[in-house]
């Protein structure tokens, strides 16, 4: 928009910003397509030990994706269309007044208007913040480790390794990391943390229904050993039987500045929270590491390897999907071996 560098460059900025947003948007539903592509779509791979049920299940969920995704792709070519109309038609009169009150023609055809009076005519404000350069990160050490945390390699050094410890101070994180009394998650607060992934997400990814989620054979509660909540089994279950299905409560995030909104839009506890639950994985076995978090009680599951009490274990490391790696009896804990996520394997993709 080159007509209005003589502007005094405000109105040409915010059109650049424009079109910036709307190329970062196109770029993350791309990415995000081939995740959910990948992953859903690739069923007899990933799946091969899943039974033809659990494979029409994730078909559906991949489905129901594609109908949302093809919906939005609808909503940008519209906003392409329209995009310079849009810019160009700001209202402007109420900021600068009339010629009464001494605005010139050209200060009334480009008085400035702020990124949130004109984004909110073309996108959610909720995507504002992707336009703003995600913060400068320093190096913090907590100030009161337990024993826990400093015992726990994944705790702290590795959530600041990832570029997450400037949030993470932000909120003030480390008394809730060791507080053993945190609330267990009611539906609400699941469907809250949903839906503002939904709202802070560039992809309106789709909020499953409780139809679409499987029974599973656990139950969450706290641990009484200093590891906050777990998830335990509600059941005998036999070795090699599915204790969860990675789909549809797993989403992803793709770039930092995606999962930087995500968090900042969250109440302290959900911030905390979600800094602790996230992690990353090769779920294409490209080598591109992909930020996942669980969007339900799976969010739980506790380190075995510590202690080698692992008995869950996924059988591919591209695969959300967690099976009995032994019998186990009601009651006892379920865990896992977080060093198999690819926690050693960080490559930064998550800092900014
Ligand atoms: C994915 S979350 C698991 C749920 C967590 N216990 C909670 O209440 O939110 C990972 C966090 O759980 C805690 N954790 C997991 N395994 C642990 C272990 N073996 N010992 C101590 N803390 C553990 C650590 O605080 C870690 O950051």
């Amino acid at each position: 928009k080159s007509t209005y560098d003589n502007e005094g460059g405000a109105l040409f900025n915010q059109t650049t910003l424009a079109h910036h947003y709307f190329f970062h948007e196109i770029d993350f539903l791309a990415k995000q397509s081939m995740i959910l592509g990948n992953y859903h779509g690739d069923v007899n791979k990933s799946t091969s030990s899943g039974n033809a049920e659990e494979k029409i299940h994730r078909l559906r969920f991949l489905e129901k994706s594609l109908l949302v995704e093809l919906d939005y792709i609808r909503q940008l070519k519209e906003m392409s269309r329209n995009l310079d109309e849009i810019i160009h038609n700001v209202d402007t009169t109420e900021s600068c007044g009339d010629e009464t009150m001494g605005c010139s023609n050209d200060e009334m055809r480009y008085q400035r208007v702020t990124p949130d009076e004109m984004f909110a005519n073309i996108i959610s404000p909720a995507s504002w913040p992707a336009l703003v350069p995600p913060p400068i990160f320093k190096n913090t050490t907590p100030q009161n480790k337990s024993m826990y945390q400093i015992d726990h390699k994944y705790d702290f050094d590795l959530a600041i390794k990832r570029g997450f410890g400037r949030m993470y101070d932000d909120f003030n994180c480390y008394d809730h990391a060791t507080d053993q009394n945190k609330p267990m998650y009611t539906p609400e607060m699941w469907r809250k943390l949903w839906e503002t992934f939904r709202d802070s997400s560039l992809f309106p990814f789709p909020i499953p229904t409780d139809d679409e989620c499987q029974e599973e054979p656990s139950y969450a509660a706290h641990t009484t050993d200093g590891k906050g909540r777990g998830i335990f089994a509600s059941r005998n279950i036999t070795k090699g039987s599915l204790v969860h299905p990675g789909h549809p409560n797993t989403v992803f995030f793709l770039d930092s500045t995606s999962w930087h909104r995500f968090v900042s839009s969250l109440p302290k506890m959900f911030a905390c929270d979600t800094m602790e639950w996230v992690w990353q994985q090769d779920l294409t076995d490209s080598g591109n590491l992909v930020l996942c978090l669980n969007m339900d009680k799976a969010a739980f599951y506790n380190d075995g390897a510590i202690e080698s009490r692992c008995n869950i274990e996924m059988k591919q490391a591209t695969s959300l999907d967690f099976y009995a790696a032994k019998d186990i009896t009601a009651g006892q804990e379920l865990l896992y071996d977080y060093s198999k996520l690819g926690f050693d394997t960080i490559n930064n993709t998550a800092a900014a």
